[in-house]
């Protein structure tokens, strides 16, 4: 695991802690329209931050300007107080997994992690160790991605975030195509890689599974931060969680 670098903030009762992302004010329009709408959220290391909301609140947008895929109009998102842009090797730092159809499907789910072993300059010994970690088998392994279920490609795309040991994770619907079994292992996962001081930051409609597992939920609706807490905090000051993120988000939610 990479050392933590980030900037130090104050937070409540915790005091002093590590921020490795940030969002600030950040704002992005598509067609005149805000997707993204003076979003500030920090993201302590080593936690687990469950990113809420509903279709078309601007989850994606949100984590794609902060991988560097699309420009802000104004405000910033970085990792480590850089964007991503200007971090040395992203692929190290940060591991990434935005969407389960991203690999070629003609290709083999090995040949996929081998690619990006080589893109990132990291021994081929990592497929493997990688493989077992999110319970892919060698047999599946060589098979092409065309024939793997939505499970499987997510335990693929899961595979290739984790190639480079990375600090930090950003994780757009893992849980998508998982069975229950699934959503609970990669739960326990993410819960794992935080005990290890990676940071990771998730997108889901899994309500249960994340508030189970999150130390931190955001709730964006219209592209706003609408809610941000502790689950317990969450659920002391505005009781059962599903019904307050009904509360909060009802009528705000746009045509994704
Ligand atoms: N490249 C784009 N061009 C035009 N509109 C876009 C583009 N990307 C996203 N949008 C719009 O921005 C809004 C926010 O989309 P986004 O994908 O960020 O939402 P989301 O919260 O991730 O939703 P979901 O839970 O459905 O994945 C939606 O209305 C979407 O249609």
């Amino acid at each position: 695991m990479l050392p933590a670098v980030g900037s130090m903030c104050r937070t409540g009762r915790l005091g002093w802690t590590m921020t490795m992302i940030n969002f600030d004010q950040l704002c992005k329009s598509y067609g005149g329209r805000r997707v993204v709408d003076e979003l500030t959220l920090s993201v302590s290391a080593g936690t687990v931050t469950g990113f809420l909301g509903p279709n078309g609140a601007g989850k994606s947008t949100a984590l794609r300007i902060l991988l560097g895929m699309s420009a802000p109009d104004a405000g910033t998102a970085t990792v480590a107080d850089r964007r991503y842009q200007s971090l040395g090797s992203p692929g190290l730092l940060v591991g990434a997994l935005l969407d389960a159809d991203a690999f070629h499907p003609g290709r083999t789910g090995r040949e996929s992690l081998r690619l990006s072993c080589l893109t990132m300059g990291l021994p081929m010994r990592r497929v493997d160790e990688v493989l077992d970690l999110v319970g892919l088998t060698r047999a599946e392994s060589r098979r092409r991605v065309r024939s793997y279920s939505l499970g499987m490609r997510q335990r693929l795309g899961l595979a290739n975030a984790l190639l480079g040991d990375p600090a930090v994770l950003i994780l757009d619907e893992p849980a998508n195509g998982l069975d229950p079994q699934g959503q609970r292992w990669l739960g326990e996962l993410l819960r794992e890689r935080a005990g290890q001081g990676c940071t990771v930051l998730l997108s889901s409609h899994q309500l249960a599974e994340v508030e189970r597992i999150a130390d931190r939920l955001a709730i964006i609706a219209d592209g706003r931060l609408v809610a941000h807490g502790r689950p317990a905090e969450l659920r002391a000051s505005h009781g059962d969680i599903t019904d307050f993120y009904f509360a909060v988000t009802s009528g705000l939610d746009r045509a994704a």
